[in-house]
């Protein structure tokens, strides 16, 4: 499989060589040059394999031969052996018209230790096969860096930085990021917000040589291997409830920040999922929303909620979905990628609308509206939902029609958020592995948003 960038000056590359460029050479992002078909033969075919099974079916389609088969497999199985239930993402049935996706079982309690848990282990393979070395850098507005961290730590020939918002991130997540104490780990706390972090990975990963020279690699959903990793979890779950039948008009509902999770559900659509709805639940920070209401592309004034890890303005996987949009055409991509950056903005015209708005139906989520849902499903169902996973219940709440159903995503455990949750009066049990953290020294340096600054910092450490 090949594989290309959204804006069309990168010659095609190999998975292996993708996974190393992360963000591609020409500014754009990586995209599979063709994307494989699923039929509904290969559907029913699959209905029956469990999680690790099916993962490496549809890695395999994205992979083909340049992984053995035997190894590809080692991989899957070891990257999913970490997670605490044996379905790894269950399902849990709300009510007739509404199930939840659990994508939190995984070391550190969100839906990406299921990407991160490969991409850790993929990496610790391209580094033994190819010699290359592994220096990783990423943003976090809080779950992708404790997840890329607990993915990578201690492991032979690989380096960690990850930049994250100063105190703007919940306690647990710093707990879980900054309590690590191997010596590959490097954690800096910006003077900023996520998108001041996201900011700055891009322009060093842009700048050509730096990243050479340092051997720069990404573990954002920049890197396709992990948008291509939470694929599976759409096929999971349809493959599930098509042995209940409820497969006829079926919904998805993702809380959305970097729209990496969503583009997932609409690549595996694009692959022959019969995906019904693909329902965009944003919170106060509606830049994505107003994008599918409006046809305008333009960030607006930050804002702190209770689902800080939605707390994003200018979401990375936009790019890919224009590619999409304009007909897989990089010059068009280019441009208007090149017109955000001058201008802060970008209009689309209506017929390029109606296709937005046939691929996603958008819902913005207010700070208290995410918490009421927390409450009524508390006291409805017994069951507590973390203010993100909130967000796209609501959203299911609004959009879901009569005969239809959805799976909300479910992206992270209650105990990470609980700040928001006892705010609605909610008690939790922390799980042990979350209460532990909060005996242990932190290590951190806070540093200011600016490159040199960040530069200094990673010449010191790789
Ligand atoms: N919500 C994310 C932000 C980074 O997104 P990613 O999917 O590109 O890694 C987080 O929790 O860090």
């Amino acid at each position: 499989m090949d594989y290309v960038s959204t804006r069309g000056k990168v010659k095609e590359i190999g998975f292996m060589d993708a996974v190393l460029m992360g963000l591609a050479d020409d500014g754009g992002l990586i995209i599979p040059k063709h994307i494989p078909q699923v039929t509904t033969e290969t559907l029913g075919k699959w209905q029956q394999l469990s999680y690790s099974e099916l993962a490496l079916e549809v890695f395999s389609l994205f992979i083909q031969d340049e992984i053995p088969r035997n190894d590809l497999k080692e991989l899957v199985d070891n990257s999913y052996s970490t997670f605490r239930d044996p379905a790894v993402t269950p399902l849990h049935k709300l009510n007739d018209e509404l199930y939840v996706l659990e994508l939190f079982h995984g070391p550190t309690f969100a839906f990406k230790d299921v990407a991160l848990q490969f991409l850790g282990n993929l990496y610790g393979y391209i580094s033994r096969k190819t010699d290359s070395i592994i220096h990783i850098l990423g943003a976090t507005s809080g779950d992708t860096g404790a997840s890329a961290i607990e993915g990578v730590r201690g492991k032979e020939g690989i380096r960690i930085c990850i930049l994250h918002p100063h105190q703007k991130v919940s306690k647990v997540q710093e707990l879980q990021m900054t309590t690590v104490d191997d010596a590959n780990v490097l954690n800096l706390a910006v003077e900023g917000t996520f998108d001041d972090c996201q900011r700055i990975i891009k322009e060093l990963f842009a700048d050509v040589d730096f990243k050479h020279r340092y051997h720069l690699r990404a573990i954002n959903s920049i890197n396709i291997a992990r948008i291509l990793a939470q694929t599976v979890y759409y096929f999971y779950a349809y493959l599930q409830l098509s042995k209940e039948n409820k497969t006829d008009k079926l919904n998805f509902s993702v809380p959305t920040g970097n729209f990496g999770d969503i583009f997932a559900g609409y690549l595996a659509r694009k692959m022959g999922l019969p995906i019904h709805k693909l329902i965009l639940a944003t919170n106060e920070n509606n830049i994505l929303e107003r994008f599918v209401r409006e046809g305008v592309y333009e960030p607006g004034a930050f804002r702190g909620t209770y689902s800080p890890s939605m707390d994003i303005q200018v979401a990375s996987n936009f790019e890919r979905y224009l590619f999409y949009l304009y007909g897989e055409d990089g010059q068009a991509v280019s441009t208007i990628m090149q017109q955000f950056k001058d201008t802060g903005r970008v209009v689309i015209p209506a017929d390029k609308l109606q296709l937005v708005q046939a691929d996603f139906v958008g819902y913005s989520v207010e700070n208290e509206e995410s918490l009421d849902t927390i409450r009524t499903y508390y006291d409805k169902y017994n069951y507590l939902l973390d203010p993100h996973t909130a967000c796209g219940v609501a959203a299911a709440d609004k959009i879901t029609a009569d005969n239809e159903v959805t799976v909300a995503l479910s992206t992270a455990h209650p105990a990470k958020f609980d700040e928001s949750i006892q705010l609605r009066s909610i008690e939790q049990v922390f799980p042990q592995q979350i209460q532990a953290l909060f005996n242990k020294p932190q290590f951190q340096t806070v540093v200011g948003g600016t490159n040199n600054e960040i530069q200094d910092q990673l010449e010191k450490f790789f």
